[in-house]
C-alpha cells in the first residue's frame, strides 16, 4: 500500500514523447517509497530534511547545467578542488553502469549513443545513491536534471530542491568544436550524436534552467573564453556563497 512505482511519481509529460521504453515495460516491478504516502527512510530523512550543509544534515546541493561541451565537467573538477565539493557526474554514473555490465547497461548505452535521455527511474536512483553515500557537506550534481521529468522525480523522491543552479551558457558552434576535439573515446562525441544532443538540450534541458531561473536559483555564467577565464566567474560566484 505504502509503496508504489517511481513511474507513478513522474509527471504526465515525459522527457521524450515516445511510448513507454522497453526498460519501463521490463521493470514494472521496481517499487520505491512514495513521500506522500509514507515518511522517507531514515537515511533519506537525515539527508534531505535538515539544513543544507549543516552537521548531520543534508549536503548543500548545486546542480551544474549547460549544453554538451559547455565545460561542466572541466569547471566541476576545479570547483571540487577549490571549494571542497564532491563531484557527482550523472553521465559518469550512467557510463559506470555500462562498463560494469549491469542489467540496465545495454539500454543506457543505446540511449547515450542516440543522444536521448535515460529514464528517470534509473538516473534519479543513481544520483540519490551517490549523494547518500558521500560524506561531503557540499555536492555538485553535474549534468542532471536533464529534463522536467528528471527534475520533478528528483524533487519528489528526495523532498528537496537544489540550493544553487549554475548554468554554463555557450554558443553551439563552440560546444561542437570542443566536443569534436575531446578525444576521450566517448560513443556520443561524433557529429551525428552531437546534433541530436544539442536539440535535446534546447528542447528538454533548457526548460529546467528556465524553471530554476524563474525561482531565482539559477546563475548564468558565460562559458566562452579559456577554462581559466570561466573559472574566474565561477570562483566569484562560489566565493559569494555562505557555505
Ligand atoms: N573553456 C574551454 N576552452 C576550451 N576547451 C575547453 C574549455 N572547457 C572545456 N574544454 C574542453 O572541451 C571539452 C568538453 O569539456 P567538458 O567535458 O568539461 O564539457 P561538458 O559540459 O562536461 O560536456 P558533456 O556534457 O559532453 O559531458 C573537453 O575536451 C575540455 O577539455
Ligand atoms: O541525467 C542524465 C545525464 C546524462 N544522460 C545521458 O548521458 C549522456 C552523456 O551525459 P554527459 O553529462 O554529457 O556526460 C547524455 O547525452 C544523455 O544521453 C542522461 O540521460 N541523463
Ligand atoms: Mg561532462
Amino acid at each position: 500500500m505504502w509503496r508504489r512505482r517511481l513511474s507513478a511519481l513522474l509527471p504526465r509529460s515525459p522527457c521524450s514523447s515516445s511510448a513507454p521504453s522497453s526498460y519501463q515495460q521490463q521493470h514494472r516491478h521496481i517499487l520505491l517509497p512514495t513521500p506522500n504516502e509514507k515518511p522517507l527512510a531514515p537515511s533519506l530523512l537525515r539527508l534531505f530534511t535538515s539544513q543544507a550543509g549543516s552537521d548531520g544534515g543534508r549536503p548543500f546541493i548545486a546542480f551544474i547545467l549547460g549544453g554538451p561541451g559547455s565545460g561542466k565537467g572541466t569547471q566541476c573538477t576545479r570547483i571540487a578542488s577549490d571549494f571542497g565539493f564532491a563531484h557527482v557526474s550523472a553521465g559518469d554514473l550512467l557510463r559506470n553502469e555500462i562498463s560494469s555490465g549491469t542489467d540496465q547497461g545495454e539500454l543506457i548505452l543505446e540511449i547515450i549513443r542516440e543522444g536521448r535521455i535515460v529514464p528517470s527511474e534509473i538516473t534519479v536512483e543513481l544520483v540519490r545513491k551517490a549523494i547518500e553515500s558521500t560524506t561531503a557537506k557540499r555536492v555538485l550534481i553535474d549534468g542532471f536534471p536533464r529534463c522536467e521529468e528528471n527534475r520533478i522525480a528528483f524533487e519528489k523522491l528526495t523532498g528537496t530542491e537544489p540550493d544553487l543552479v549554475v548554468f554554463f551558457d555557450c554558443p553551439e558552434d563552440l560546444m561542437v568544436k570542443r566536443l569534436l576535439g575531446r578525444n576521450q573515446g566517448r560513443v556520443d562525441d561524433n557529429i551525428e550524436t552531437i546534433k541530436k544532443r544539442l536539440k535535446v538540450f534546447e528542447s528538454l534541458n533548457m526548460p529546467v534552467v528556465n524553471y530554476y531561473s524563474s525561482k531565482g536559483k539559477a546563475h548564468k555564467i558565460n562559458a566562452t573564453g579559456t577554462a581559466d577565464e570561466i573559472f574566474e566567474s565561477v570562483r566569484k560566484l562560489f566565493s559569494s556563497l555562505r557555505l
